[in-house]
């Protein structure tokens, strides 16, 4: 079975978190049901950062999605703290591709939403709003609308929106797709920062090995059969930007690993489109 078939990644999580048993999903497509998700066994730490990747199609965001509870398994189930996932929660924050900004409202007015929504309105929501768009590095911009802002502004705004809410469980679904790399690489730091003061659980879906190895404690790789075919644990030391990704020794084992799970992605792709470049 697929999910047996993992790195020793999978046999050091010992309390898990999340915990996926035999999970499959199932759309009709053309006329036809398809196995989106396959069969999948993982569990997932309590703090951990994990990052997914696969060739187009693998199932990737489907697993987000039966981890926030948008979607159910047709066959298995999907554990929270040992308890079945019955549908969304506050416990849990999703950041979609898409920026989910309000247009009429400015930047501190849509993080304050994701408060009011929670708590409704309160004295207190605009200062916790304050300071999650601070941690954002967006305090300059606390009055500007989105029409206003760079993608990478808008980025940082979605983050905050679901940052103040306090999920312990961040979903990401490819949130710096498309951003130049200059951003990317701010936003790459400013996650890890956030994560690790905040102290969540973090799950990412990636098109890109880069950001994968720079920014995971493990890779799960998902291959066209909507199965985890393999789980790597990443142990490059931490910090891995600055003058640390400079070294010789830690820019030989990032390459190393890009490879192999470059290696492992590639091998699962079967006919499906596989855009992880060179
Ligand atoms: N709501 C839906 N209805 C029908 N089919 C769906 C639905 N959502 C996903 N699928 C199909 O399920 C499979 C997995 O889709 P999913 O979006 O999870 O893959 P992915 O790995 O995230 O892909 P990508 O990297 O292109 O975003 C695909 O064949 C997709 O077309």
């Amino acid at each position: 079975m697929a999910g047996n078939n993992n790195d020793r990644g999978q046999e050091q999580v010992s309390e898990a978190l999340i915990s996926l048993k035999g999970v499959t999903k199932e759309y009709q497509k053309n006329s036809q049901w398809i196995e989106a998700v396959s069969g999948c066994d993982l569990d997932i730490a309590k703090n951990e950062f994990l990052v997914i990747v696969g060739p187009t199609g693998s199932g990737k965001s489907t697993l987000l999605k039966l981890i926030a509870g948008f979607e159910k398994p047709e066959k298995g189930e999907v554990l929270l703290d040992g308890e079945p996932v019955n549908g969304p929660g506050s416990d849990r924050g999703m950041i979609f591709q898409e920026y989910a900004l309000l247009p009429w409202r400015t930047v501190l007015q849509n993080v304050e939403l994701g408060l009011e929504f929670q708590y409704g309105k309160r004295a207190e929501n605009r200062e916790l709003a304050m300071e999650y768009i601070d941690m954002v590095g967006l305090s300059y911009a606390t009055g500007k609308f989105p029409v206003e802002m760079s993608g990478g502004m808008k980025r940082r705004a979605s983050l905050a929106m679901i940052l103040v809410t306090k999920p312990k469980i961040l979903l990401m679904d490819g949130p710096f797709n498309a951003l130049d790399s200059k951003t990317k690489l701010t936003m790459h730091t400013e996650i890890t920062r956030i994560w690790e003061h905040e102290h969540n659980t973090i799950i990412f879906v990636t098109s890109e090995l880069d950001e994968a190895v720079k920014l995971s404690d493990r890779i799960a790789v998902m291959n066209s059969e909507g199965r985890i075919s393999k789980i790597f644990t990443n142990d490059l030391p931490r910090p891995r930007f600055g003058k640390a990704a400079l070294e010789p020794e830690f820019h030989h084992r990032f390459i190393e690993l890009r490879e192999k799970v470059m290696n492992e992605v590639k091998a699962g792709a079967g006919k499906s489109v596989c855009d992880y470049g060179a």
